[in-house]
């Protein structure tokens, strides 16, 4: 059993991993070698909130340390009073135990074991100031924020930014949609329009109800209208292309569509594998790239959950402004656009195409389906149509944009793009 403290080390060095080392969250935690692989799993999730928290409000904190430091101390050094500033003012923690500790993890280290005095008395000081509540919610990136103002305005960016300050809700996809009202109920969950279970305090994933008996998986509201979209009937043959983790698999598995998986990483399709075997599921699994891979039989549908910047799940991932830069968007536009093209040819004529991204970003949505309209006479947008859709989701192409500002008051939602559309079918 870990102490508080080894727990607090842990959280360090997964800051330090993101923010020094520029590497992402899901590969830290992941690392069998890394900071958190000695933790029992209550102690890991301690870890990994305290790192999340501390990444959601950095910026709060190191207002808060500016008048206190006459120069900026090394990077590890900030780390460890951004830890115990947030777990003070965020968390809730006793200041003297949240001092104390911050003090013993930095005289633990030789590097950074000169500084522990400075700690001491900065965090003294800053850990009784009052109002964090009231300080700004940590800004986006420049080279995210001046785009997303260019595209939903400067009150759009600041709502989002106030929703990524909080930890976000736990949202569950019901494997038997005519379940959901019970496992509402039995889950103490919020049903949301769209089908979606809503926990705001949900505490260990699989110890939840209904989860060792796969009645239903971790999925953002958000996340789970693509395939509500494609609406696939019972018997219709799909293809789930960019498959993994492999939410959106299930949701066609269980709509009683005959699924092909299809995701280009090992890796990442054992997790489907997994998730379907949890939830009494079948589809058949590809590990291949989907611009090359080959059905055997021209498909009804298409699912396109294409790779993308992920902007739209910063605040289930606020180490992403840390690790990323937008350089790699470029790349991940013309990838998106050549999937639209490939995925297309996958189609029988009157086959439906998905496709989707979780970005922020209109030339990752879109932009996307305007310029495969171009592209493809005979291509049309067909109505999004699923439950619970709100009429400002709409955009003008036909598609849908979600934001992780809209249903602020219910917590907010991932931000989305999605888009329906259909081959034309021939002439008879
Ligand atoms: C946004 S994630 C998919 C999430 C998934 N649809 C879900 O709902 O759980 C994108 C996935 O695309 C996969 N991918 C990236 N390039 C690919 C390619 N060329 N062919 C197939 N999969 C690819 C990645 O391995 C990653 O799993």
């Amino acid at each position: 059993m870990a102490t508080g403290q080894e727990v607090r080390q842990a959280a360090w060095s997964v800051l330090g991993a993101v923010l020094q080392e520029h590497r992402l969250l899901a590969e830290v935690l992941a690392d069998s070698a890394g900071a958190l692989a000695p933790l029992s799993p209550p102690e890991r999730a301690r870890a990994q909130r305290l790192a999340l928290a501390t990444l959601r409000q950095m910026q709060r904190a190191d207002r808060l340390l500016g008048p206190h430091l006459r120069r900026m101390p090394p990077a590890p050094v900030m780390n460890a009073l951004r830890l115990a500033l947030v777990e003070i003012h965020a968390e809730g923690a006793p200041a003297h135990g949240a001092v104390n500790a911050a003090v013993t993890l930095l005289r633990r280290d030789k590097a950074t074991g000169r500084y522990a005095g400075l700690a001491n008395a900065v965090l003294r000081k800053a850990g009784q100031a009052p109002g964090w509540d009231t300080l700004p919610p940590q800004s986006l990136p420049g080279w995210l924020r001046k785009p997303l103002i260019t595209a939903w305005g400067k009150a759009s960016v600041t709502a989002i930014e106030a929703i990524q300050a909080a930890a976000p809700p736990l949202d569950l996809t019901p494997k038997d949609p005519a379940q959901a009202a019970a496992l509402a109920e039995a889950l103490g969950a919020e049903a949301l329009p769209t089908g979606s279970l809503r926990l705001s305090a949900p505490g260990q994933v699989s110890a939840l109800t209904g989860y060792s008996e796969g009645a239903w998986w971790v999925q953002d509201a958000a996340a789970a209208l693509p395939a509500l979209l494609l609406a696939p009937q019972p018997g219709e043959h799909v293809a789930d292309l960019c498959a993994a983790p492999g939410g959106k698999t299930l949701q066609l598995a269980a709509a009683g569509a005959r699924v092909e998986a299809v995701d280009i990483s090992a890796a990442r399709m054992a997790r489907v594998t997994e998730n379907l075997a949890r939830c009494g599921l079948t589809a058949r699994t590809h590990v291949a790239d989907a611009l090359s891979w080959q059905p055997q039989a021209p498909l009804d549908a298409v699912l396109l959950d294409a790779p993308c910047s992920a902007t739209g799940t910063i605040r289930r991932h606020p180490d992403l402004p840390f690790v990323k830069d937008g350089t790699e968007l470029d790349t991940l536009v013309a990838l998106q656009a050549r999937l639209i093209d490939r995925a297309l040819t996958l189609l029988r004529p009157g086959g439906r195409l998905v496709f989707c991204t979780c970005s922020l970003l209109p030339e990752e949505g879109e932009a996307q389906i305007t310029a495969a309209l171009a592209r493809h006479p005979g291509l049309a947008v067909l109505p999004a149509e699923a439950p619970g859709i709100a009429p400002d989701w709409r955009s003008s192409e036909g598609g849908l944009r979600i934001r992780p500002d809209h249903w602020a008051d219910r917590g907010g939602i991932d931000g989305f793009y999605m888009a329906v559309l259909a081959r034309a079918a021939p002439v008879p």
